[in-house]
């Protein structure tokens, strides 16, 4: 019996677009329900969420339920908390703020087993392998295992080509906001020469062997996302979503009360 097929990283490297949302709230029971909603993906947020490791294990437990696959993304490219979070059961990492092609060949041998890799071994004990249920783990885990690179700063976009060129990794998510910032542009992402910027990095990627991902809430630029071959897109952030819907309620009713 092998690892669990990563369907996601079989589909976004085919060119079938997998659709996504941000899951920042922290909590299983907000993750459980993200997970009814019927996105291809759910990136679980362990940079700017209050996420540690119990909590993206405790969300990943609850989303085995969900259809959606569970993506990871890392605080930093932390080899420890990545061999931890792969233990816990995720199989595709998004790991922030990759700027070289040897950054990214160690995160390569961070995701995968010796002779491979440097990924230590404990499934065993581990979601990963069902707690052992599933024998074959260590000879096939590998495989399985998505690595999604975020490339989201001038340095990153600089070494962009030699980063594509690195196997292993599978696919680069651009950082709206972060590339923004560190081009000198607000972090809304919306300045046209970003959106340029942006559009020709996505064009790039897909012009290989790798998956191109973005997170953009404009539907406009979505479509165009889409249109230049992204193939793993997060449409809408779960906080935003909470905290946008719970203050339009509390204006309506405010307007409503005033209005009598
Ligand atoms: O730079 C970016 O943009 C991202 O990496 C996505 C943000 O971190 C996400 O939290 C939305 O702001």
């Amino acid at each position: 019996m092998p690892a669990p097929t990563n369907t996601f990283k079989q589909n976004i490297l085919a060119g079938i677009r997998q659709m996504g949302c941000w899951v920042g709230l922290a909590h299983p029971y907000a993750a459980e329900i993200a997970g009814t909603a019927g996105f291809d993906w759910l990136l679980i947020d362990g940079e700017h969420a209050p996420n540690d490791l119990r909590s993206i294990s405790e969300q990943i437990a609850v989303l085995q339920a969900s259809d959606s696959t569970v993506v990871v993304r890392l605080p930093n490219d932390d080899t420890a908390l990545i061999k931890q979070t792969l233990d816990a059961g995720a199989q595709t990492l998004l790991i922030p703020m990759v700027e070289s092609a040897d950054q990214a060949r160690e995160l390569v041998r961070a995701v995968r087993y010796p002779p491979h890799g440097i990924r230590g071994v404990g499934y065993a004990l581990a979601r990963a392998s069902q707690f052992a249920a599933i024998p074959d783990y260590f000879a096939t885990a590998d495989k399985e295992i998505c690595l999604l690179v975020q490339v989201e700063s001038k340095a990153g976009l600089d070494a962009l080509d030699d980063i594509l060129a690195v196997e292993g990794v599978d696919g680069v998510f651009i950082g709206p906001a972060d590339l923004s910032v560190d081009l000198g542009y607000a972090p809304s992402a919306d300045a046209p020469e970003i959106r340029a910027i942006v559009l020709d990095a996505i064009d790039r990627i897909a012009a290989t062997d790798k998956a191109a991902g973005i997170l953009t809430l404009d539907p406009e630029f979505i479509a165009e996302c889409l249109a230049y071959k992204a193939t793993f897109v997060a449409v809408g952030i779960d906080v935003l979503t909470l905290a946008g819907g719970l203050r339009d309620l509390a204006k309506n009713a405010r307007k409503a009360a005033d209005e009598l």
